[in-house]
């Protein structure tokens, strides 16, 4: 999907909402073990029930790595549903990948091309030559991290190098980086003081936010200073959406947890 057919169904839906469907067996309700593929049930009746209110859906592949290769199968089924049955989705594969630039080559070939995915996220430490090779596949994004949700990110990223803070070196360098119009970065939620920063040095670029919800980040706060002309904004809630119940109403549970921030965005779209 191209950054225009995503702005206009962002416009379309009135919703920059991302759900992240991060399916831990321990979590889902019972009745749904029963089923061949558990994981792809839950997803199948989780997207059902909220497509119309959101623009993505975020598997987070450790989620599905961890149960092996039937985990495997479940992201494969769920990203093969997501193209045929909801083709205006945009899907992100959470995977933070990035390595010497035939590795990458080999990692971009098996989120954009096996599974195709619109996105893949990529950590940026190992620099543009471990980037550029996901950034040649064109009409896909590639979603650098950053400056990350957890408290781990004041360890390294907020450290200055080259007399600014490391994400600020990240996104001003990747700027140059060859078909950077391809790039989107993750900035947490949790991190929303930083925004007005972040907004100076990439004005238009698409930024990926989680952390509202289980981690306590505030959607009033990011739109503050991270709502670009163009919007720019995916808001990822996984855990705050998909585990809204564990009872046989989980779906619309769902929905209504959904519904919530997508008439808030609805709100601040609208101001
Ligand atoms: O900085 C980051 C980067 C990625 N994530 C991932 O997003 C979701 C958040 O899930 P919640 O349940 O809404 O907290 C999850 O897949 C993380 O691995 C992040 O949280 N922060």
């Amino acid at each position: 999907m191209t950054t225009q057919e995503l702005i206009a169904q962002i416009k379309k839906k009135n919703s920059f909402l991302c759900i992240g469907l991060d399916v831990d067996l321990n979590k889902i309700p019972s009745h749904l073990l029963k089923e061949e593929d558990p994981i792809f049930a839950f997803n199948k009746a989780i997207i059902d029930a909220t497509h119309h209110l959101c623009v993505a859906y975020k598997p987070n592949t450790a989620f599905y790595e961890a149960y092996g290769i039937k985990g495997w199968q479940s992201l494969e089924k769920t990203i093969q549903y997501l193209n045929s049955n909801y083709p205006e989705i945009y899907t992100i594969a959470d995977a933070k990948r990035g390595d010497i630039g035939n590795t990458s080559t080999m990692y971009a070939k098996a989120f954009f091309e096996d599974l195709a995915f619109d996105s893949v996220t990529v950590a940026p430490y190992m620099g543009k030559d471990s980037v550029e090779p996901f950034l040649a596949f064109k009409n896909k994004h590639t979603i650098m991290l950053a400056l990350t949700s957890n408290e781990g990110a004041f360890d390294f990223q907020t450290k200055e190098v080259n007399g600014r803070e490391l994400y600020k070196e990240v996104l001003e360098t990747s700027k140059g980086w060859k078909n950077s119009e391809n790039l989107m970065y993750v900035v947490g939620a949790t991190k929303a003081e930083y925004f007005k920063e972040i907004r100076k040095i990439v004005p238009n670029s698409f930024l990926l936010v989680p952390g509202v919800g289980a981690q306590g980040g505030n959607l009033q706060d990011v739109c503050k200073y991270g709502l670009s002309e163009n919007i720019g904004l995916l808001i990822n809630s996984s855990r705050g959406i998909i585990y809204a119940s564990k009872n046989e109403d989980f779906a619309s549970k769902a929905a209504t947890k959904a519904a919530e921030l997508q008439q808030e965005m609805t709100a601040i779209l609208n101001q």
